[in-house]
């Protein structure tokens, strides 16, 4: 494995802090998805938002994934990155009318719709441009994740989907909607999930929700399961790939697709997350009273999730010589106390000058950081080019 732990004789001169891809270990996770979920005939749309860096992009269009965007520049990036555009879907609780142009002209797979309302801007939008828009609805399934309340999103009162007293309103309007095909139901019930009950029910639901589309005389094309499958932060190298093959399995067994029915999912930080680690120097040792803190040179900027969601990474200094460990607050340079990535963590002992590595960052990592005190961004680089 193309760890950066096997390539420290090459990145001495790099200026910290630095995002790290381990590229094989990326095809590793792909390989998985192949094996248990593409050669089913399962359609996987890689959810960007996890990452959207170009060689990613690139590695997972070579697996025929499709792509899951959630911006117009999202579809512009799957484009450019080669992603057939029958391959592309656009979901997004608030898609504008700008952003929903991007979609229409450039021929997209389908639009996740969030509300009647929003059906009703696309129906109207698509007439304009004289098309006729496929869209996907997103229930709301009432499955909870079992994960951080941030990033819940299947229960029953929350911005996502459409309430249910919505899918009516939507099915009886569909005959006045001339630019508008219903092809799909689409779910997702949160992020970082790791209970597999949850997808059990969920696609129980979504079993239910198809057979009343169909009691409805809507035979839909597709039933999009969204993604959320969670990695596991805690022993990252003990798993470094998730197990995709019982996550299929959950759908594999519960699901009662009609005749040509397709099953799609959106999996995002499954794919990604384990191939990332950002790597920081350390600059400062300060001792409080009691605590002993390591102040390093990348902050909430670079990896906002513990600061955001209390998120914890495993975290390993990967330069010290020491056979000696010390309990330590791995904290970055921002002036905000959120600005923390672990507290009371055991490392070998450490000092200024030593490189730590912050695992799982592959997802919601370098697409989420931020300038804030006019940092600069940090930049990208490949087990590929190094070494
Ligand atoms: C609608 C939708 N689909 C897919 C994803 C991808 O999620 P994950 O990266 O957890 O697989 C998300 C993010 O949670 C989402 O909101
Ligand atoms: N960005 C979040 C997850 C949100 C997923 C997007 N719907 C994280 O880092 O865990």
């Amino acid at each position: 494995m193309a760890d950066i732990t096997s390539l420290l004789g090459s990145i001495q001169n790099i200026p910290t802090p630095f995002y790290f891809y381990d590229l094989e270990l990326l095809g590793k996770s792909l390989d998985e998805v192949k094996k248990h979920g593409l050669t089913k005939g399962y359609k996987v749309h890689y959810a960007m938002k996890a990452n959207a860096n170009p060689r990613i992009l690139e590695v997972i269009r070579q697996y025929h994934l499709g792509a899951d965007a959630v911006s117009a520049n999202e579809v512009k990036a799957a484009l450019a990155a080669g992603f057939p555009k029958e391959e592309i879907v656009f979901a997004g609780v608030g898609k504008s009318d700008e952003e929903i142009i991007v979609g229409l002209s450039n021929d997209i797979f389908c639009f996740n719709c969030e509300s009647a309302q929003e059906v009703e801007v696309i129906n109207e939008l698509a007439g304009k441009m004289g098309k006729k828009a496929k869209i996907a609805l997103r229930i709301n399934p009432n499955v909870d994740a079992k994960t951080h309340h941030y990033i819940t999103t299947g229960m029953k009162e929350n911005k996502f989907g459409l309430p249910p007293k919505e899918i009516d309103q939507v099915i009886d309007k569909l005959p006045q909607l001339a630019n508008i095909q219903l092809t799909g139901i689409h779910f997702h019930i949160g992020s970082q999930v790791t209970s597999l009950e949850s997808y059990t029910q969920l696609a129980q639901r979504a079993n239910d929700f198809n057979v009343y589309f169909r009691s409805k005389g809507i035979e839909l094309q597709h039933v999009n399961v969204g993604g959320g499958l969670g990695i596991d932060y805690v022993e990252p190298k003990t798993n470094p790939v998730p197990d995709f093959k019982s996550y299929f399995e959950v759908f594999e067994k519960q699901m009662k697709l009609a005749p040509g029915q397709e099953l799609h999912f959106e999996l995002g930080r499954a794919i990604v997350g384990q191939c990332g680690s950002l790597i920081s120097k350390v600059l400062y040792n300060k001792e409080g009273e009691t605590i002993k803190f390591l102040i390093i040179d990348a902050g909430m900027t670079e990896l906002i999730r513990p600061a955001l969601y209390q998120a914890e990474h495993f975290i390993e200094n990967i330069t010290s010589q020491s056979q000696a460990f010390e309990t330590y607050d791995v904290v970055g340079p921002i002036c905000e106390s959120s600005d923390a990535f672990r507290r009371g963590i055991e490392l070998k002992q450490s000092k200024r000058g030593d490189l730590l590595a912050i695992r799982s960052a592959g997802a919601y990592g370098e697409v989420m950081m931020s300038r804030y005190n006019l940092r600069d961004n940090a930049k990208t680089y490949f087990d590929v080019d190094l070494g």
